[in-house]
């Protein structure tokens, strides 16, 4: 094993996230969520199962078409219609927001949410929480969070002061904070905006708490509790060194691969977690680098479960619409269909090992997707061209060529082809025989062989270069 080092010149990349978190004024990603319209159309039933709960609409694999549109912008797509007025449409709503995140689908009804209701809500995420303890893992400790008071919120952050302003994201400000008996802690106040707004939030706050909640892993974000006087708060633990997109692209030092390494095998074993080691199965659908904090001893976790949802076992897959999540880290099922699985997870993972191989972020400036430029490198098996160019040769050979084959393998256009995490865990640490052909220098099974994208629903052949050019379809809409 060589060791890793800090050297290397800095890498100017052109960068969505320069600034550190706490100094961002606003949102800074990619808001263009959009989708391919060539492969959609020529699709020939498309099921657009609208996700108004977390009781997710479609389960079968096969595709169905959902009049239930009441609450959102629901588009159902014509598979007999050509045109792309589909989706222009879907490019309007997309347009419309002006964030990231789309709230068209909400977790709560508006009317829903009343001081009582939120309180009945709560108690019911509570008592699950409880029951947690019975069934399933009857030794397993009960995770210890509470409610806060306003006013102990107000002493931990001094007031919420702007110096104590450690994150902005799509539903809130994050605050540092100091607990009476001295835990550090950071505290997601939920912004308050109009007051149509305001309700959509509290169904995402309700939604990111009732999974955040269930959650016990040392990879993933670990909830103390929650407040909901003067507003809606969650107090997480504190993360000492902030997100992975700091770290991998706004500061001045090149992080060393052995960090990256070890945040490479952390995300996959929280994920792993989420998808099967979790009492229910979760889907966090918005992994990628800013939602990758890490602690004092630089483990990450996966933070930020605001779009998460619970996937029954019995579904093979879920579609949600409108399309959620971050350009650039979207699977191509899912920004062209909406089909949600732990390949979605796995997709967005590969997108974030490339960022640790290469150092850049997952779409650049002029809007240029990484998957689109490491793809082409990857198959090639070209290191040299692939590696930050700021760890010089300060990378263990071994567990480079392993990641670069996990990310490889996760970023398959097939979500088929797509490992799960475990298989993902086994390729990084080189366990398997994926893994030995790539440190053989072999070339890894080909990418463009002709394969069925959704199994019984789509029988239509998708192979790379269609995919390779719905992805730059898909980036041109964007930039329209
Ligand atoms: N527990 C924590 N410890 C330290 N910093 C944190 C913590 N939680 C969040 N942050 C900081 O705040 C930022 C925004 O947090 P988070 O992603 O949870 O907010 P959000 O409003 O849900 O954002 P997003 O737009 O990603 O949904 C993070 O990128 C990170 O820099």
């Amino acid at each position: 094993m060589s060791p890793s080092k800090e050297t290397g010149e800095p890498q100017k990349t052109p960068d969505l996230e320069t600034q550190p978190e706490s100094k961002k004024p606003d949102f800074k990603e990619d808001d263009s969520n959009q989708s391919s319209p060539r492969c959609v159309l020529e699709t020939p039933v498309l099921g657009t199962g609208i996700d108004s709960d977390n009781s997710s609409t479609s389960s079968s694999s096969s595709s169905r078409r959902s009049d239930n549109n009441s609450n959102n912008s629901s588009i159902v797509v014509d598979s007999n219609n050509g045109s792309s007025q589909h989706w222009r449409n879907m490019f309007d709503v997309i347009k419309m927001k002006s964030i990231r995140r789309l709230y068209s689908f909400q977790t709560f009804k508006s009317s829903d949410i009343s001081k009582r209701s939120l309180n009945k809500k709560l108690a019911r995420i509570r008592s699950a929480e409880d029951r947690m303890e019975y069934e399933g893992e009857p030794f397993a400790a009960k995770p210890s969070w509470r409610s806060f008071d306003y006013g102990e919120l107000v002493a931990a952050t001094d007031n919420f002061c702007s110096e104590n302003l450690i994150g902005k994201g799509g539903n809130g400000e994050v605050y540092k904070g100091l607990l009476s008996d001295g835990q550090p802690v950071a505290v997601k106040r939920l912004m308050r905006k109009k007051k149509k707004e305001d309700d959509a939030r509290t169904g995402d706050f309700l939604s990111e708490l009732g999974t955040i909640a269930h959650i016990d892993h040392p990879n993933a974000a670990h909830l103390l509790g929650y407040g909901v006087d003067g507003g809606l708060h969650l107090v997480l633990q504190y993360s000492p060194h902030g997100s992975l997109a700091t770290l991998l692209h706004s500061s001045e030092e090149c992080l060393e691969w052995g960090i990256r390494y070890r945040v490479a095998i952390g995300v996959a074993k929280g994920l792993q977690y989420l998808h099967r080691g979790c009492h229910r199965r979760i889907i966090h659908r918005d992994i990628k680098a800013s939602n990758i904090l890490l602690t004092k001893d630089f483990e990450p976790q996966i933070s930020d479960f605001g779009l998460a949802k619970w996937l029954p076992e019995k579904w093979n897959h879920h579609i949600v619409f409108p399309i959620e999540g971050t350009f650039g880290y979207l699977a191509p099922e899912y920004f062209m269909h909406g089909i949600v699985d732990e390949k979605t997870d796995v997709f967005a993972y590969g997108v974030l090992l490339l960022e640790l191989i290469t150092g850049r972020v997952a779409v650049d400036s002029s809007r240029q997707s990484l998957v689109m430029w490491a793809k082409p490198l990857l198959d090639e098996n070209e290191m040299k061209e692939l590696v930050d160019p700021r760890l010089g040769e300060d990378y263990n050979d071994d567990e480079m060529k392993n990641v670069m084959s996990a990310a490889s393998m996760c970023i398959h256009h097939l979500s088929t082809k797509r490992p799960h995490m475990s298989g993902v865990l086994q390729i990084l640490r080189g366990e398997n025989e994926y893994a030995a052909d790539a440190r053989r220098g072999e070339q890894r099974p080909s990418s463009a062989g002709r394969s069925v994208i959704i199994d019984g629903c789509d029988l239509e052949d998708y192979t790379c270069s269609r995919y390779l050019n719905d992805l730059n379809r898909h980036r041109e809409l964007a930039l329209e």
